[in-house]
């Protein structure tokens, strides 16, 4: 039996990707730009072993088995590594033998927080992994196809998704803009929003968005090819103060097509609005862009911020969002902030501003993730396998 265990990274967007010119081969109307995530706080972990006497493929995401081979995102996956295999004339496992799969995300599910992103890069690195085939551009392509938004994770640092011309595909790929190593004190918090309420997946909002959006083409044509240049010379130049305003403006303007969506997909709620306001507000009371914010489609706010602004910040989240899970490890998830919570931070005075402190009730977050800029996936030694004789470790 071949096996071979994996860990991918979670990839959040500056320049969003928000609909498809083909569905089927998910090949975007625009250009996209994002930041890989590091694995340690975030990551999808996936074991996949191969061996000739495997009935059929299966799969267990989070401990329970799921279809695999009615799920056509995942066939194209499996089909699309094993064809690149075929290319490179690496038969290291034959292809003919069935594959069972475990997967487990470090994080919640399908909760908004690019699980599908980690998830489908994974599944393809991993692949690619038990098939001994090389990381490239080509097989971005195939991940692409599992969800759009997993191409980018298969690089760290920040990464460009090229929407590509071509009707096969085969030029819609993503590459590195600039590894981790870069900018390695870019940090982010991701502000983990209580809602009750189901959003409407980005893939049938962004179908939507196609077919009903007056404004959707002037973004693809027009703004987001302007953007994409001026977001990589900030990101190359290290200038967060462009950086910052280009991610939020972009951010904005993706939801703007979202409400402009019939009927129209409201992704942001009340709490996601006073985020935006505070983090306004926050920047004109130190006096420069210091903080950034970006939502996909769903109502978390993840901030971007530098390593040495984060307590500050996080003292000024704290006076705006007092939650009474402070402090705690539980509230505050992963890179520890020493002293949060204690309010030794020294605050600006303009701080306790009343339209900064806006009337607001306590714990209307859930919790936070503080965490930085990462490195792509990577394999892991045989101990860490989800698979023990091909099922999964919790099943046994
Ligand atoms: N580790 C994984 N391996 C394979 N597929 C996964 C994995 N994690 C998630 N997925 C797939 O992604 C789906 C969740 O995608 P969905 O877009 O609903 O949520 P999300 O990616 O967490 O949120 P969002 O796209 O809004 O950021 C799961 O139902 C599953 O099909
Ligand atoms: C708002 C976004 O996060 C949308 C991500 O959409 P998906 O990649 O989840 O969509 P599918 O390709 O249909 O699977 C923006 C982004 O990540 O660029």
């Amino acid at each position: 039996m071949h096996t071979v265990t994996c860990i991918a990274p979670v990839n959040i967007a500056l320049i969003k990707y928000w609909g498809k010119r083909n569905e089927e081969l998910i090949l975007p109307i625009n250009d996209s730009i994002s930041m890989t995530l590091n694995a340690n706080e975030m990551c999808a972990k996936t074991t996949i072993s191969s061996w000739e006497t495997f009935k059929a493929n299966r799969m267990w995401l989070n401990g329970e088995e799921v279809t695999f081979e009615e799920n056509a995102r995942l066939m194209r996956c499996l089909d699309g590594v094993r064809r690149l295999a075929v290319a490179n004339g690496a038969l290291k496992v034959p292809l003919n033998w069935k594959v069972h799969i475990a997967s487990r995300n470090n994080f919640p599910t399908a909760a908004g927080l690019a699980s599908s992103a980690a998830g489908y890069a994974c599944l393809v690195y991993t692949l690619a992994r038990l098939y001994g085939i090389p990381i490239n551009e080509e097989l971005t392509a195939v991940a692409r196809q599992g969800s759009g938004s997993a191409c980018r994770s298969l690089y760290g640092g920040f990464v460009r998704w090229h929407s590509g011309v071509l009707d096969d595909g085969s030029d819609s790929v993503a590459k590195q803009v600039v590894s981790p190593d870069h900018w390695p004190n870019m940090h982010i918090l991701i502000l983990v929003v209580n809602d009750a309420r189901k959003k409407t997946p980005s893939t049938k909002g962004m179908q939507r968005a196609v077919t009903t959006s007056a404004l959707i083409q002037h973004r693809a044509k027009v703004v987001v090819p302007r953007r994409t240049e001026e977001l990589t010379e900030a990101i190359q130049l290290r200038d967060f103060n462009s950086f910052a305003e280009i991610t939020m403006k972009d951010s904005n303007q993706f939801h703007a097509i979202a409400l402009d969506t019939y009927p129209p997909c409201v992704y942001m709620n009340d709490v996601s609005h006073s985020i935006v306001n505070f983090v306004h507000a926050y920047n004109e009371a130190v006096g420069s862009l210091q903080a950034a914010y970006t939502f996909d489609a769903g109502p978390n706010a993840c901030l971007y911020v530098l390593e040495e602004n984060v307590p500050q910040l996080l003292a000024a989240i704290q006076l705006a969002f007092p939650n009474d899970l402070v402090p705690s490890v539980e509230y505050l998830r992963g890179i520890q902030v020493p002293n949060f919570g204690s309010q030794n931070e020294k605050l600006p005075s303009k701080l306790s501003d009343a339209d900064f402190l806006e009337k607001r009730s306590k714990n209307v977050l859930k919790y936070i993730i503080h965490t930085k800029i990462g490195n792509g996936p990577s394999q892991l030694s045989d101990d860490n396998s989800l698979l023990v004789d091909g099922l999964p470790v919790s099943s046994l």
